[in-house]
């Protein structure tokens, strides 16, 4: 399926130069709206022309559950896995929450969950309930892997098909901090000790288990970097196939997406694995608290909009983005310019 890719759209470099142009002649100091700018012109880039459409969004969800769970890596039950995918799809959660602040809609996709999901508004895409215990065997098959990118670039399709301009993308995994950990320490080549971080709220001496079990599954497995499959069915999860197959699918159509916290991060190594680059596609929104996010965003060149100190997940960061996507086209909108002012600078 990786095969038949037919290539990310190409940034056009000409619209991101004419959003400047039209920034720098708005009434204000020249980049006085700072990395604000920057979110318009990536925005501009990615679609290719200046006047950008982002009215329809729409957040994908994906959900699945981990064997390595089952190690006491987590200080959540698994079950919450679950519980938030419908509770979610009900509107409670807090990407739920400010996803409806900023008139976004949500699609929870099952690609994963270890659980019979028997609420119809859940998208069933499920590959398996779970994935293997990393200590016990590889994560996934081969053909496992391959299958979650599908499934996430088919339901990104059908977002896009619907008509939705951004789309923003969060998980749902009890114990997915410790898979993002793992890939993220194999395809960046860093210690795991500096990449892992607290999940959802572990204690030290839960954090020490978290580094030995990560460590001892890449001693066992032997993931390999140059072969970002590898990586994502040894070490990965579901959830984060998804999220590779949804980058893949809004980077080929020129549509931008907005990323989440760390897993999104982990996904994010794996996508630029399969296509270098494709993070200028990609829109980073928060700085997760978990460690191992400054090495990601050093490595790839990208700069979090928000510094929130969050470790919710669920795209909760991402859907948060749009407020300052809408200020910017506010910006662009209703502001008069320089020239109507007779402002006229000497540095
Ligand atoms: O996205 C993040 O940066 C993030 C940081 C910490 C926790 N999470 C969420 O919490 C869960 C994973 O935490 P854990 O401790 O079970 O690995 C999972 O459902 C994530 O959505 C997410
Ligand atoms: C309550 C709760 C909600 C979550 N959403 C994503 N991960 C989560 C972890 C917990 C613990």
């Amino acid at each position: 399926m990786l095969e038949e890719r037919t290539g990310l759209k190409p940034i056009s470099e000409v619209a991101i130069k004419e959003m400047q142009e039209k920034l720098d002649h708005k009434c204000k100091p020249i980049s006085g709206l700072g990395k604000l700018e920057i979110l318009a012109d990536k925005i501009a880039g990615i679609e290719g022309t200046v006047d950008i459409k982002t009215n329809k969004r729409r957040c994908l969800v994906f959900a699945a559950d981990h064997g390595v769970e089952r190690e006491g890596v987590s200080a959540t039950p698994r079950n919450v896995t679950y519980l938030q995918a419908v509770n979610m799809m009900a509107g409670h959660t807090t990407v739920a929450a400010i996803a409806k602040a900023n008139h976004c809609s949500v699609q929870v996709v099952d690609i994963g969950i270890d659980a019979d999901v028997n609420d119809p508004k859940v998208l069933n895409r499920k590959i398996r309930k779970g994935t293997t215990d990393i200590l016990k065997g590889p994560a996934m098959t081969r053909g496992e892997a391959e299958k979650a990118i599908q499934i996430g670039y088919d339901v990104a399709q059908q977002a896009i098909d619907e008509g939705n301009q951004v789309l923003a993308i969060g998980e749902l995994g009890i114990a997915n901090t410790t898979i993002s950990s793992a890939i993220i320490a194999v395809m960046l080549d860093e210690p795991v000790s500096d990449v892992v971080g607290r999940g959802s709220n572990i204690s030290d001496r839960r954090m020490q288990h978290k580094v030995d079990v990560i460590e001892e599954a890449i001693a066992k497995w032997q993931p390999n970097a140059a072969d970002p499959i590898d990586v994502l069915s040894k070490v990965g999860g579901f959830e984060i196939g998804g999220k590779v197959g949804a980058m893949i699918c809004a980077a080929e159509n020129g549509v931008p997406l907005i990323m989440d916290g760390f897993i999104s991060e982990a996904a994010l190594t794996i996508a630029e694995g399969l296509y270098p680059g494709i993070s200028k596609h990609i829109i980073a929104s928060h700085a997760s608290k978990e460690r191992g996010t400054q090495l990601v965003m050093q490595r790839y060149g990208l700069n979090p909009l928000l510094e929130l100190n969050m470790a919710v997940g669920e795209g909760s960061g991402a859907v948060l983005v749009l407020s300052l996507i809408d200020a910017m086209q506010s910006v662009l909108k209703n502001m008069n310019t320089l020239e109507d002012l007779d402002v006229i600078f000497t540095k």
